[in-house]
């Protein structure tokens, strides 16, 4: 007899370490401070504390409740690594397809679903050979056997393994990763049979594609590969038992799919996705009969958001789920690998917010609670279930979650709100006011974040530098970034925000509604990590934000300086945000302090203002059902913000991280007077598509890539502007910029880059046939 599927269980756990040790160790490690047995042994260190963290917390030990989803860089990577799809013999080569080194590029890396996770892109085409060229898991996995564990193994499955990868450059047109699928499943088959010989019953395969109408493949073209997948690993004979796992949003009728196989368990999104069966989410008669046979694992703890939620309703989901199958567990609806460990690292944070709160520790203890009714029945858990329900009745009542000035504010807004006059209009006004030359010149606005400016930031945190020495010191550098713009000679000047940590945390510190955390670090990429904002409350603005640092650096030029801000959505997605309003309101509300902020600009002289919208394309729903009214909403939330400037201030965007080609209409419809935009990377691809799309507006496609240290040449810089100035259309609509921040640079190549970008702009201003090269 097979184990059974634990009733309780993650789909999987931060990895980062609950101080970032991980982070500290693979940057010693690439410092060359640490070797690689030292890593394995801190990773290995770091494994064991997670085992035994989970196990305190109430999961099983020995039923394969806890599940083994360590990565030192990215689960993607790893996944492809293993299948000999990504060649890394060692520790050295892992990080080198990561992170590029002297002779190899780095793998692209892009946003995993509507996450703010970036994963590494796998490249595979018709040369790509297959083998099982790690057993890294295995040895996890008996690493945990070893200290007295059975846990379950987790593993990015085959089908989304593939269609997340792209086309090496060696692929014929039009070729798809996921042609490959019959070549790589042996060697998952292999991988299956060495965990089987290890003594795993259950094994974890990931496959958040078969949710996902935003890849390039068909619902159908997925729903077959899955057919074919778990069609061929079910037939398997010695292999754990399946556990295929489908979270971020419904799988809609590739859930009748997975039925029609072997697999043994499949997990549910129950946060994002409804009930299969109930009302929308129809059931076929013949799944519903293939269903009885399976473990259905209920996603119904959000994993994605912080928080405590309604237990009662999560615990009423399952309760339908067992109305289709007598084999239910409870689980988060995603990895918990989004939100930080643990609510009690914050005690700074104001309790009664904390009592709202569910970080991955809490949600573990969740996850046991419901598994605790699930096998005793309701009445076990009654006393959790009401303190969780009670907590949540304080929230909606607390002060300060629904405060009437801002909400009449927003139920008083009229469409005058969200338009302005006509660009014509708006263009004439502007170039009256700010008579810029042809290509005019700019920077998307931060300079390089220098030790000296971390240094005084951490001073004042200490409390070793006043707010006074603080200011002087940002005032220092933000003159410094003045006299070196007017020097490069660019036309529109930033301040270069230095006074800003971060582009987000910095507004969500001086709006009301925000709370910020401590400890409360998120994976975004490999060793780096974010601390996103807690948007808890009704938000408004108690006093301007940016305004002096403004007025000031205006004060130093007679060129236009640009003021900064950071848009409604952009804001939105890197925060954990309130889920008991729709974020459309969420968004207006945000909308509306930087609607007040810009005023306070325009009054403090700034005739030039940016809101910076990187993440307007990482919001966008997986289903198409749903894009329309993100869209809609996205869109508004931003021309509400910016809906009150003057028809002479001119209003920027700035947009990168994303290919914005599916979501030209909206930027278009954002009608922003100008719209810097991530293009070196895709050699200006892009201009192609706002070219198609008949976008009028002024445009910036950065002509240079700011993530790489690299310094573009006049001469390529030339080039790159020539092909961007054949593809607009209208006259001074084109603008010239780097990609995005310079915040992550250094001194020496950001000076020569940006006086490489003025001379190639004055060479194409010029002529073709003055350009000297
Ligand atoms: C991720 S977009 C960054 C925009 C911001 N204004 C900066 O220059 O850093
Ligand atoms: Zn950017």
């Amino acid at each position: 007899m097979s184990t059974p599927f634990p009733t309780g269980t993650i789909l999987g756990y931060p990895r980062i370490g609950r101080r970032r040790e991980l982070k500290r160790a693979v940057e010693a490690f690439w410092r060359g401070e640490i070797d690689a047995p030292e890593l394995e042994s801190r990773g290995a260190a770091l494994r064991r504390a997670t085992r035994e963290r989970l196990a305190e917390l109430g999961l099983g030990r020995t039923d394969a409740s806890i599940p083994e989803s360590f990565s030192f860089y990215d689960h993607v990577l790893d996944a492809a690594v293993a299948v000999g799809a990504v060649p890394a013999a060692d520790l050295t080569d892992y990080f080198a397809a990561a992170r590029g080194d002297a002779t190899r590029p780095a793998l692209e890396m892009t946003k995993w679903f509507d996450s703010n996770y970036h994963y590494l892109v796998p490249e595979i085409g018709p040369e790509t050979e297959f083998r099982l060229a790690s057993t890294r898991i295995v040895a996890q996995f008996e690493e945990a056997v070893s200290q007295g564990f059975l846990t379950r193994p987790v593993i990015v499955g085959p089908v989304t393994l593939l269609a997340l990868a792209k086309p090496s450059d060696a692929a014929p047109e039009g070729f798809r990763p996921l042609a490959r699928l019959a070549e790589l499943l042996p060697v998952y088959a292999e991988l299956l049979e060495k965990l089987a010989a290890a003594g795993a019953e259950w094994v974890q395969l990931d496959e958040p594609a078969l949710v996902s109408e935003s890849l390039p493949e068909s619902a159908d073209e997925l729903r077959a590969a899955a057919a074919a997948a778990y069609g061929m690993l079910g037939r398997l004979e010695a292999r754990p038992q399946l556990f295929v796992a489908a979270p971020y949003a419904a799988l809609d009728g590739t859930l009748a799919t997975l039925a029609a196989t072997a697999v043994e368990a499949i997990g549910l999104d129950l946060v994002r996705g409804a009930i299969p069966g109930s009302a929308g989410a129809e059931l076929f008669d013949c799944t519903k009969d293939a269903l009885k046979t399976k473990t259905l694992v209920g996603g119904v703890i959000d994993g994605h958001n912080i928080w405590r939620g309604d237990l009662a309703a999560a615990f009423a989901k399952l309760g339908l789920l067992r109305e289709l199958s007598p084999r239910v567990a409870v689980s988060t609806s995603t990895s918990l690998l989004h939100v930080p460990h643990d609510v009690d690292d914050e005690p700074q944070l104001d309790g009664r917010l904390a009592s709202w709160l569910a970080f991955a520790d809490q949600k573990v203890g969740q996850v046991a609670t419901l598994a605790k009714g699930l096998v005793e029945g309701a009445s076990a858990i009654d006393g959790a279930l009401a303190q969780a329900s009670a907590a949540l009745s304080d929230r909606f009542t607390a002060p300060g979650v629904r405060v009437p000035a801002v909400r009449d504010r927003l139920a008083a807004l009229t469409p005058a709100d969200f338009a302005r006059a006509p660009y014509e209009e708006r263009f004439a006004a502007q170039q009256t006011a700010l008579g810029l030359p042809e290509l005019p010149t700019t920077t998307i606005g931060s300079f390089p974040q220098t030790g000296e400016i971390r240094r005084a930031r951490a001073a004042l945190a200490k409390g070793e530098l006043d707010e006074a020495g603080y200011t002087s010191a940002m005032r220092a550098e933000i003159s410094r970034v003045v006299s070196l713009q007017e020097e490069l000679g660019l036309d529109v000047l930033v301040h270069g925000e230095p006074e800003r940590n971060d582009m987000v945390q910095y507004f969500a510190e001086s709006l009301d509604g925000f709370a910020v955390t401590v400890n409360g670090w998120v994976q975004s990429y490999g060793s780096r990590c974010t601390r996103p904002s807690i948007l808890w409350g009704d938000v408004s603005r108690p006093a301007p934000m940016t305004v002096e640092w403004s007025r000031y650096a205006q004060s130093l030029t007679s060129k236009p300086m640009k003021g900064m801000l950071t848009g409604p959505v952009t804001i939105l997605a890197w925060s954990f945000v309130r889920d008991d309003q729709p974020l459309a309101d969420t968004a207006n509300q945000v909308a509306l302090a930087l609607r007040d902020e810009i005023a306070d600009l325009e009054q403090a002289g700034i005739r030039i203002v940016q809101v910076d919208e990187p993440a307007l394309r990482e919001l966008l729903p997986l289903k198409r059902a749903a894009q329309p009214a993100y869209l809609d909403w996205s869109v508004s939330s931003f021309r509400l913000a910016t809906g009150g400037a003057h028809t002479a201030t001119q209003i920027h965007t700035h947009l990168c991280y994303s290919e914005f080609g599916v979501v030209i209409d909206a930027i278009r419809a954002l009608d922003a007077d100008v719209t810097s935009i991530e293009a070196a990377r895709s050699r200006m691809e892009v201009v192609h598509d706002i070219r198609r799309s008949g976008f009028d507006h002024g445009v910036g496609p950065g002509v240079y890539d700011i993530h790489s240290p690299r310094v573009p040449s006049v001469a390529e810089l030339t080039e790159l502007l020539r092909t961007a100035a054949a593809a607009v259309t209208g006259e001074h609509q084109l603008w010239v910029n780097p990609d995005c921040g310079l915040k992550t640079r250094g001194y020496d190549e950001t000076v020569t880059s940006l006086r490489n970008m003025v001379q190639a702009t004055r060479a194409v201003r010029e002529g073709a046939d003055k350009i000297a090269v």
